[in-house]
């Protein structure tokens, strides 16, 4: 495209043309005149001009009055393609309304009908995310510097990668290249939940195939038709990608997500220590839970004795695996206990029942660790008699079994216990084990409960009194854990760091949210939440020597100088510091009209 004039105070037309058209840039309906004239797009829209809240307003008018979930998944994700900062405005002031159709349970029904909605969900030329199939192996690099939904901010490389393969999506299996929702949905809670500035952010689904039949045999399914590639093309390609990803962006971090289990634990053996990387499935749960049950411990030692507690899964994949693993450290860290003792704690339950090393099938490896070698020969084929066998203290379930913890099961840790803790956290809604009311019911109302995700509150019928479930979902966890580390820049992403995270989220209760019994903080406070969480990731990656950022090294020096006793200290200056580095819809920091516009003349 020919510049306009040449010389000072004339502007470059490509320029202008690309801010005209950026969703970042874009400010609708307020943008003022002045504007409007300099970006030559006066007269494209009525002349009003609007302030930003009645522009939210006319928006959230419109999202309220669609039908379905689905429908108001695609309305937003159309307003995150075209005006950035109006759907971030939304996002983070509308919290706990929007969080559920961005993220689960919506996002589930969106992946499962992705390849028949994507079309529609972004104006032509702005990507919704990077696909990355077999057939691109020759062209990798090229293909990952494709990805600019933001041509005119093109600077600004991408700091954190969310990437999947799309086999074990949710609870829902293999969905293929329509899992996409699910790296845009996890940084869309990057962006609201820990303000990584959204352009910075990179969606990424590899496509090696898929064994979902429903999808092979559907006229519109958008991605490779044919069956998954064999472990040593899906190793081999996964390390091109990564590999390629890395030659481009050097910083990036690197978010896996909803690989099958045996892939996501190899993977994440295979790079955690030379990549800047971490599996969300089975780290960012684990810490997330963790972070629960620290609380839900609290709220019943004055009968259970925290070392005394016995843990049955159901579930033993990546996430149950993963948890079990992280509860692991709580019990070593806070009570003394050895890794033997500490493992003791621990019983898994997959499709063959109680996993034990006698059983007589070959274990997958990720469950050996925990497989028990006490049960003399016994095997314990159902969970109702796992949990006969077991007496168990807290049940959880991450077996994506919908309704699998019934009346009788959810009677019988009532009996069990004086307050049951059962975490039903497989995802979306439809799969999660039990309701927070069938527990409620169940238990006389003592349950300590969380769920993957958010239940609505339930009453007590005979008392009136309102009882609120815990969310527990790595939502709370990966956006403050990738800050931190965005900022801190360490070598790798360590147990402690993990740890770190999950510790200083429990303790963010306030005394309003610990006098309602709550397990995690409300979704609305998730932002300073994440600042908190993301302070404690710094400050571990600096006393393990590990962060790389000079200025972070000095402050956490200054801040926070007993390191030893850091554990529920709040570092405020760090926190300050943190949160001065989100990125906000409303700040001119992140977005000055006059000095873009200003930027584009010759
Ligand atoms: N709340 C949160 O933040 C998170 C929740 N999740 C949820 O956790 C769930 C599991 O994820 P992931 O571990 O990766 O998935 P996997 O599919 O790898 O694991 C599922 C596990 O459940 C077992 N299982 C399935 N059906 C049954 C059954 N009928 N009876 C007994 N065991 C059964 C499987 O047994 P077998 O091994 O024999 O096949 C397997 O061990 C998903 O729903 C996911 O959405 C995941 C991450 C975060
Ligand atoms: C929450 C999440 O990461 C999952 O269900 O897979
Ligand atoms: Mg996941």
């Amino acid at each position: 495209m020919p510049n306009h004039i040449n010389g000072k105070g004339h502007y470059n037309a490509e320029k202008i043309e690309s801010i005209a058209r950026s969703p970042y840039l874009n400010q609708g309906t307020t943008t003022p005149h002045s504007i409007r004239n300099a970006l030559h797009t006066a007269g494209l829209s009525p002349s009003a001009v609007e302030t930003a809240d009645q522009q939210k307003k006319r928006a959230l008018i419109q999202l309220r009055s669609k039908s379905s979930n689905l429908e108001k998944y695609i309305f937003l994700a159309w307003l995150r393609n075209t005006n950035v900062r109006l759907f971030y405005r939304i996002v983070i002031s509308e919290l706990e309304e929007i969080t559920p159709l961005i993220y689960t349970p919506t996002v589930g029904t969106a992946c499962v009908e992705y390849s028949h909605i994507s079309p529609f969900l972004a104006p032509p030329g702005i990507p919704d995310g990077l696909y990355l199939s077999l057939n691109d192996r020759p062209n990798l690099t090229q293909i990952i510097k494709n990805y600019r939904p933001y041509p005119f901010d093109v600077s600004l490389t991408p700091q954190i990668a969310v990437i999947t393969d799309g086999s074990r999506i949710l609870g829902l299996g293999d969905l293929g290249v329509n899992g996409m929702g699910i790296p845009v949905g996890k940084l869309q809670l990057y962006v609201a939940a820990a303000g990584i500035d959204p352009r910075r952010t990179l969606p990424i689904t590899i496509d090696l195939g898929t064994n979902n039949e429903k999808n092979l045999n559907d006229e519109f399914y958008l991605g490779l038709r044919k069956r998954r590639v064999d472990d040593n093309e899906f190793y081999s390609f996964v390390d091109a990608v990564i590999k390629s990803l890395i030659k481009v962006y050097p910083e990036l971090l690197i978010q896996f997500e909803d690989f099958s289990s045996e892939h996501a634990f190899d993977l994440l053996t295979k790079y955690r220590e030379n990549t800047f990387c971490f599996n969300d499935d089975i780290q960012g749960t684990g810490a997330v839970v963790l972070s629960g049950f620290i609380n839900a411990v609290k709220l019943v030692e004055k009968d259970v004795h925290p070392t005394k507690h016995r843990l049955l899964f159901f579930g033993a994949g990546s996430a149950g695996v993963g948890v079990a693993k992280q509860l692991l450290e709580f019990f070593k860290i806070e009570h003394g206990m050895s890794e033997e003792e500490a493992k003791k704690l621990v019983w898994l339950v997959d499709t063959k029942g109680l996993v034990t090393l006698d059983r007589g099938d070959k274990l997958a490896k990720h469950k050996i660790y925990f497989a028990r070698d006490d049960n003399n020969g016994s095997q314990f084929k159902t969970l109702e008699e796992a949990i006969e066998y077991v007496k168990p203290t807290a049940l959880v379930g991450l077996s994506s079994t919908g309704g699998v913890f019934n009346e009788k099961i959810i009677n019988r840790m009532a009996e069990l216990n004086k307050n049951p803790i059962i975490f039903p956290l497989s995802n979306p809604m439809v799969n999660a084990e039990c309701t927070f009311e069938a527990a409620m019911k169940g238990t006389d109302n003592r349950v300590i409960f969380a769920s993957g995700t958010a239940f609505p509150a339930y009453t007590v019928p005979k008392t009136g009194k309102t009882k609120y479930p815990g969310q527990g979902n790595n939502m709370y966890i990966f956006p403050g854990l990738g800050l931190g580390a965005i900022l801190a820049k360490p070598k790798s992403i360590t147990d402690r760091q993990i740890y770190a995270s999950a510790s200083t989220l429990a303790t963010s209760l306030t005394e309003k949210e610990k006098s309602l019994e709550l397990l995690y903080p409300v979704v609305s406070r998730i932002r300073h939440v994440s600042a908190q969480v993301a302070a404690a990731v710094i400050v571990e990656a600096v006393d393990e020597g590990l962060a790389r950022d000079e200025q972070i090294i000095k402050m956490v020096q200054n801040d926070c100088k007993e390191l030893k006793t850091r554990q529920g200290k709040k570092w405020d200056n760090l926190v300050k510091f943190v949160q001065e580095n989100m990125w906000d819809p409303d700040s001119e920091k992140f977005f000055n009209s006059e000095e873009i516009i200003g930027k584009s003349r010759m």
